[in-house]
């Protein structure tokens, strides 16, 4: 027998099993005995082959068994993407009864209050399980230095906060919380004369805007900030109005400055009047920077580690799982890398939902266990589970 024909006879040799032609992963020996006999008949013939390659007893070297059936595939994965694991991102503007398309964001709206139960109503039917608020105040002069108006209780997100509790008793809540959106400098904090940010000043106001947001009813709190001190602070705050024990603080830990949160800020009006933020977001070479800031934030009370954006930090949602190993570790797949994969299936370059599917099991891969994808109303149509 050569060597070629007996390795022909291994992979393809009949075992009873159906088996499709001409397609080598689905070598089908079933029968553990008549394997065992192969295996060692392939053993004692490349030891004495001249040249020995390495079929030699190499059992190891042998994987597709392990996949050939999707259910097998899956089993690959640590963690399968759930409804229950994505949060949608919504836009709510103080215009109540608008709709309106966001032209960077592809299939976004910015709704105003009013809009928002009939735009829900199917999703939650559908299994959507958790919702993120951003407020987005359109009416002339509702900015200030302050960001006086984010925790407006008539504001956009306080009444959608209250709105959404009333109508969809098991939709979880949270609440982004920054300036950003209410400042007139569209800065995350208030300004020093000289354009940086006070800390002090914007970790005092960021708390009490994380508490009015908590008080409101929303199951979860994240600062996006940055402002150094912010989660020890608000977990203070929360303790301070005995709130603190149905309230989870989720902390956008690692947050990386850089070109990927464009469409957002044409959605929430929140891009800088002046400068940028890579003063406050971390700079997207910093890893060691982002593990301090996982360890602090944990350190300081945080409930759930964020890591933003998602698809170009992986290794730092490596980091944070191991870091954070025994808290829940959220990703955001933030604008940029949605409206980039919208751009590119539009482009041929792939199919949409097939990207969508293959850069949330990269993140889930790395570490993920909690999904922010703007993708979330079409994973309610796409997962069956
Ligand atoms: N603090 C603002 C904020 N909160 C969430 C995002 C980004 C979300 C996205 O791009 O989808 C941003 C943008 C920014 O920091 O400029
Ligand atoms: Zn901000
Ligand atoms: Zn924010």
């Amino acid at each position: 027998m050569s060597f070629s024909s007996l390795v022909q006879d291994l992979t393809l040799r009949d075992s009873g099993a159906p088996r499709r032609r001409g397609d080598a992963s689905v070598s089908t020996i079933n029968d553990a005995a008549s394997r065992t006999s192969h295996i060692s008949r392939a053993m004692s013939y490349a030891s004495t082959a001249a040249t020995s390659v390495s079929i030699s007893g190499d059992i190891s070297s042998q994987l597709h068994a392990g996949y050939s059936h999707p259910l097998a595939r899956s089993w690959q994965a640590e963690r399968q993407l759930t409804k229950s694991m994505l949060i949608y991102p919504l836009f709510v503007s103080d215009q109540d009864d608008e709709e309106v398309l966001i032209p960077s964001l592809p299939g976004q709206y910015r709704r105003g209050v009013n809009k928002l139960i009939p735009y829900l109503e199917p999703l939650v039917q559908k299994g959507l399980r958790s919702v993120i608020l951003f407020g987005v105040p359109l009416r002339p002069g509702t900015k200030d230095a302050l960001g006086t108006s984010a925790d407006d209780p008539q504001g956009p997100v306080i009444r959608s906060i209250q709105l959404l509790r009333q109508r969809f008793p098991h939709l979880y809540i949270v609440a982004d919380v920054c300036l950003c959106e209410y400042t007139s400098h569209g800065h995350c904090g208030i300004l020093r004369d000289d354009g940086s940010l006070n800390n002090q000043l914007s970790v005092d106001r960021i708390s009490d805007v994380a508490v009015s947001y908590a008080r409101a009813g929303a199951h979860c709190v994240a600062p996006s900030d940055m402002n150094d001190g912010r989660i020890r602070a608000i977990k203070l705050k929360l303790i301070e109005e005995g709130i603190v024990h149905n309230v989870t603080l989720m902390s956008y830990a690692a947050k990386f400055s850089g070109c990927l949160y464009g469409p957002f800020r044409d959605a929430a009006g929140s891009t800088p009047s002046f400068g940028d933020r890579r003063c406050y977001q971390l700079p997207p070479g910093g890893r060691g920077l982002a593990r301090r800031a996982i360890i602090r934030d944990i350190s300081e009370g945080a409930d759930i580690i964020m890591v933003k954006p998602a698809s170009q930090y992986l290794d730092v949602i490596s980091d944070a799982k191991e870091l954070g190993k025994d808290l829940p570790i959220a990703a955001y797949q933030v604008s940029g890398e949605f409206a980039m994969i919208h751009a590119a299936a539009k482009a041929g370059v792939f199919d949409l939902k097939a990207m969508a599917f293959e850069s949330t099991e990269g993140i889930l891969r790395a570490g993920a266990t909690i999904i922010i994808s703007y993708f979330t109303p079409e994973f309610m149509d796409w997962l069956s589970n």
